[in-house]
């Protein structure tokens, strides 16, 4: 059987008093996509965080290639990339100037960086953009970037937060495109969404989170069986909300 590349083993987390993360418990084999899914404020991006080290404060434990998280947090971190949906990005930079920063601070050689952002920017449309501003480019234009910055250093795992967040339909071709491809190359990929159609095709399992806590766990075939629904059905019903279109028809009612 394959070591998982990421355990987490009775993982919880409070700010203060609140407890947003309770007992979750996952493991993940090298080369699966997880999707992980859930409403507003159930605590997917504080996983992510604390995943990618960047929140040191949690309960339990999470393994990675099977060392502890909390005492290989640097080395671990030069195994992981990440992509936020909404990161602050350095307008001021061009793209190239912004990849190599960041290839640096993963420890590349600046002649690779060039190489490889060179030959990502220019797949995602972006050659005739390489060298102005940031500060003048679109949403998804920026969310290229951001992707291509998780990954240019090329870690083993990935872990992606709303990854085709403002990206074209085209573009979201092409990066689904990517994540499997990734994961046939042996990459671990970590992906938070609420796009439940995309979740549903490039998941090999998908996890559910509700109120901090693991509510639903499997491939989406076995998530199906019992119901026969879309993700997007499962998902609502888990979370208790099949009412969504009465909700939807209430709030059109404060036009009345
Ligand atoms: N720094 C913080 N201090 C206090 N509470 C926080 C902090 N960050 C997140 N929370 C709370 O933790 C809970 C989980 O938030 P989190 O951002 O992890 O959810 P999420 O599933 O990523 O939501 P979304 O889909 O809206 O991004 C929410 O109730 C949120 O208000």
């Amino acid at each position: 059987m394959t070591v998982p590349i990421i355990q987490i083993r009775n993982l919880g987390k409070s700010y203060g008093t609140k407890q947003v993360l309770k007992n979750i418990n996952l493991d993940v084999s090298p080369g699966q996509i997880i999707g992980y899914i859930g409403p507003n404020g159930a605590g997917k991006s504080t996983t992510v965080k604390i995943l990618i080290g960047l929140i040191a404060d949690f309960e339990g434990e999470i393994l990675i290639s099977g060392k502890p998280l909390r005492e290989n947090v640097i080395d671990i971190k030069r195994t992981i990339g990440y992509v936020p949906e909404n990161a602050e990005i350095y307008e001021v930079l061009t793209p190239m100037e912004y990849l190599d920063f960041v290839g640096k601070l993963q420890g590349m050689d600046e002649s690779l960086i060039r190489q490889r952002a060179t030959k990502m920017l220019e797949n995602f449309g972006l050659r005739p953009n390489m060298d102005q501003r940031m500060d003048t480019f679109s949403k998804g234009m920026r969310q290229k970037v951001m992707l291509i910055s998780g990954i240019i250093h090329n870690p083993q795992i990935i872990v992606l937060d709303e990854p085709l967040s403002g990206l074209d339909a085209n573009a979201v071709i092409m990066v689904k495109e990517i994540i499997s491809r990734l994961a046939k190359e042996g990459k671990t990929i970590f992906y938070c969404s609420h796009m439940m159609d995309v979740v549903e095709k490039v998941s090999d399992r998908i996890v559910l989170i509700n109120n901090g806590e693991i509510i639903a766990h499997g491939t989406f075939e076995e998530l199906k069986q019992n119901s026969g629904q879309s993700l997007e059905s499962i998902f609502a019903r888990l979370t208790g909300k099949e009412d969504i279109g009465d909700s939807a028809g209430a709030f059109l009612d404060a036009f009345e």
